[in-house]
C-alpha cells in the first residue's frame, strides 16, 4: 500500500480476503438457492415481501439454526493445516510399516493443532495439554497420532477420563474455573501430579504451536518383516526448538489476541515458514523389555535413561492452510486406532480405551460415516459397512453387503510375519510419587526453575479451601519435602501480598488467573 492512508502492511491473516478477491477479480459466479435455482436480486431483500415465499430468506435462516454441531469433549479448540511426512532414515530392522520404509519417501498428511480444556472460543494460551493430532494417508490406510505437550499422561486408568476432565473444567454452578476440584482430585490420585508438573513448568505455554514438542505418549509395538517385535516410544522434536512464554508474556498477549497460536501457525504458512518435527523413536527389544526394573507401558512416568536408544524416522512438515476451516478441522476425526501393518499399536489399558472411545464420540459428532468426509477419506477402503447418514460416497454401489461371501466381495489379507503373540500387561493401581519427584530433582534442570513451578502451584492455591488445601501439601510434601518447602513459603508470601491488596483488585487478578487457567505471580 503506497499512498498516505495506506502506507502500511498488513499480516497474512488480515489479507485473506483480499488475496481472494485479486484471485477472483470477477464474481465467482452466480447465487443460487443450495437446490440450484438462481437468485434473483429482488428476493436478496424481504420488506414489504412475503418474506416466506422467498427460499434465498427461508433457506438461509434455517440453515444458520442448524450450522452449528457438537464440539468436541476435549480439544475443541484447534487449527488445522496439511502436510507431509518424509523418512530421512531407515528403520526396516524395527517395522515394516510402508510408511516409514524408503528413505525419501513422502506421505501426505493433515494435522490439528489445539487446546485441551478450553471450550470452541477460548484464550489458546491458557497453561493446559496443548495436542497435535497428525492424520498420515499412507498406501495402508490411514495412520493417526494423537500427540500432546507434555512428555508424560495424566492417569493410567482410563475410569479416570470423565472426572478429570470435569474437575478441569468449569464448576457446574459458578460456570467458573475452580482449583478446588483441580486440587481436590489431583491429590485424590496423586498419579495425575506429574503430568500436571510438567505443564506448572515453563513447557506449560509454549510460544506458539510451531515451537512446542509433542508426544504420543504410548508404548508402541511395531514389528518387522520377520516378526520380530520392539517397544517404542515416538517423539515429534520441534525443528524451530521449544520456545516458551513466562505467565506475565503470555497474560499480555492473551488480552490483546486470544488465538495467538492460530494466528501466528497461519501466518507462518503463509510466509513460507514451514514449521517441521523431527521424528523419532525410543527404542527397546522384546528382551530389553523384559528385563527392566519399571513399568515401561505406565504413560504415566518416562522411561529411565540408559535403558532405550533413539533413532530418527523422519520429519513432519506442515506447508499448506486448510481451505476452509470447518471442512477439514472442525471435520477432522483423528483416532489413535488408526494403525497400519507394521505397527500393532500400544497394548496399555488407556490405549485399549482410547479404540472405542474415539469412534464412538466422532459417531456422535460427526455421524457414523464420519471416514467418508473428505478429509477423513483413506487413500483406499472397501468395507462391508453400508448406508446411515449421510456423507456416503458410492456407498459400495452394487457389491455383496455381508461377509464372508462367495461372490467376490472384499477379502482379507493374510500376513505371515504379524506376531502370533501379544504381552500380557498387568499394570498395578499403586499411586506411584517417584516419577514426580525424578522430575522436580533430575528434569527440573535447576533451583530457578524448580521455584517457577512451585510459585505456579501456590498461586493455584491460594483460594483452595482449607480442606483441599491441606491434603494437597501433605501429597505435594510427600513427593518431595523441598516441592512442599517451598509451595507453603511461596503461597505465605502470596497470601501477605494479597492481604495488602484492595478486594477489588485481589478479585481482577483471579478472574484473570482462572481464565487463563494460570497462575500469575503477584
Ligand atoms: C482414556 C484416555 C483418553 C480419552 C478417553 C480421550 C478422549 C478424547 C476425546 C473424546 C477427544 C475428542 C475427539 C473428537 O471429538 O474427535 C480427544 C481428543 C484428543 N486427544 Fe484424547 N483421550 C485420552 C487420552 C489421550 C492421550 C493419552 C493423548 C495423547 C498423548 C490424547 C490426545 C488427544 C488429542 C491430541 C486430541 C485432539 C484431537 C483433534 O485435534 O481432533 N488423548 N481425546
Amino acid at each position: 500500500y503506497h499512498d498516505y492512508y495506506y502506507n502500511y502492511t498488513l499480516d497474512p491473516v488480515s489479507r485473506q480476503l483480499e488475496e481472494f478477491r485479486a484471485e477472483h477479480p470477477r464474481p465467482i459466479g452466480l447465487l443460487t438457492t443450495s437446490s440450484g435455482e438462481p437468485v434473483e436480486i429482488r428476493d436478496t431483500v424481504t420488506l414489504n415481501t412475503e418474506i416466506f415465499n422467498r427460499n434465498f430468506h427461508t433457506e438461509l435462516t434455517s440453515h444458520a439454526d442448524r450450522e452449528r454441531i457438537q464440539e468436541r469433549l476435549v480439544h475443541a479448540k484447534g487449527v488445522g493445516a496439511y502436510g507431509y511426512f518424509e523418512v530421512t532414515n531407515d528403520v526396516s530392522k524395527y517395522t515394516k510399516a510402508d510408511v516409514f520404509n524408503g528413505i525419501g519417501k513422502k506421505t501426505p498428511l493433515v494435522g490439528r493443532f489445539s487446546t485441551s480444556i478450553q471450550n470452541l472460543g477460548g484464550p489458546e494460551l491458557s497453561r493446559t495439554l496443548k495436542g497435535l493430532a497428525m492424520k498420515m494417508y499412507t498406501k495402508e490406510g490411514n495412520l493417526d497420532f494423537l500427540c500432546l505437550q507434555p512428555r508424560v499422561y495424566l492417569y493410567k486408568d482410563p475410569v479416570m477420563f470423565v472426572p478429570i476432565v470435569r474437575s478441569f473444567r468449569r464448576n457446574p454452578r459458578t460456570n467458573l474455573f475452580d482449583f478446588n476440584m483441580v486440587w481436590d482430585y489431583v491429590s485424590n490420585r496423586p498419579q495425575t501430579l506429574h503430568a500436571l508438573l510438567w505443564l506448572q513448568s515453563d513447557v506449560g505455554i509454549p510460544n506458539g504451536y510451531r515451537k512446542m514438542n509433542v508426544f504420543p505418549a504410548h508404548t508402541y509395538e511395531i514389528y518387522n518383516k520377520h516378526g520380530d517385535r520392539y517397544y517404542v516410544k515416538f517423539n515429534f522434536i520441534s525443528e524451530q526448538g521449544q520456545d516458551n512464554l513466562t505467565n506475565a508474556q503470555a497474560m499480555v498477549i492473551s488480552a490483546m489476541d486470544q488465538d495467538y497460536y492460530s494466528r501466528d501457525l497461519y501466518n507462518a504458512i503463509a510466509e513460507k515458514k514451514y514449521p517441521a518435527w523431527r521424528l523419532e523413536m525410543d527404542v527397546m527389544s522384546l528382551s530389553d523389555i523384559k528385563n527392566i526394573d519399571y513399568d515401561p507401558f505406565d504413560i504415566t512416568r518416562l522411561w529411565k535413561e540408559g535403558t532405550y536408544h533413539t533413532i530418527v524416522v523422519g520429519r513432519v512438515v506442515i506447508n499448506r492452510r486448510v481451505e476452509n476451516n470447518f471442512k477439514d478441522n472442525e471435520q477432522a476425526a483423528y483416532n489413535p486406532a488408526n494403525l497400519v501393518p507394521g505397527i500393532s499399536g500400544p497394548q496399555d489399558f488407556i490405549f485399549k480405551a482410547r479404540r472405542m472411545f474415539y469412534p464412538d464420540t466422532q459417531n456422535y459428532r460427526l455421524g457414523v460415516n464420519h471416514n467418508k468426509i473428505e478429509v477423513n477419506m483413506p487413500r483406499y477402503e472397501r468395507t462391508y459397512n453400508r448406508d446411515g447418514v449421510p456423507p456416503l460416497r458410492d456407498n459400495m454401489k452394487d457389491a455383496p453387503n455381508y461377509y464372508p461371501n462367495t461372490f467376490n466381495g472384499p477379502v482379507p489379507y493374510v500376513e505371515e510375519c504379524r506376531p502370533k503373540e501379544s504381552l500380557l500387561i498387568l499394570e498395578n493401581q499403586t499411586e506411584d510419587l517417584e516419577p514426580s519427584n525424578y522430575f522436580y530433582h533430575n528434569v527440573l534442570e535447576n533451583d530457578a526453575h524448580r521455584q517457577r513451578v512451585t510459585d505456579n502451584i501456590a498461586s493455584s492455591l491460594q483460594n483452595v479451601v482449607p480442606s483441599v488445601l491441606k491434603k494437597t501439601l501433605r501429597v505435594l510434601t510427600l513427593t518431595s519435602t523441598d516441592l512442599g518447602r517451598r509451595v507453603r513459603s511461596s503461597l505465605k508470601a502470596l497470601r501477605a501480598a494479597a492481604a495488602k491488596m484492595d478486594t477489588a483488585e485481589r478479585y481482577r487478578r483471579l478472574a484473570q488467573c482462572f481464565e487463563m487457567n494460570m497462575n500469575p505471580k503477584y
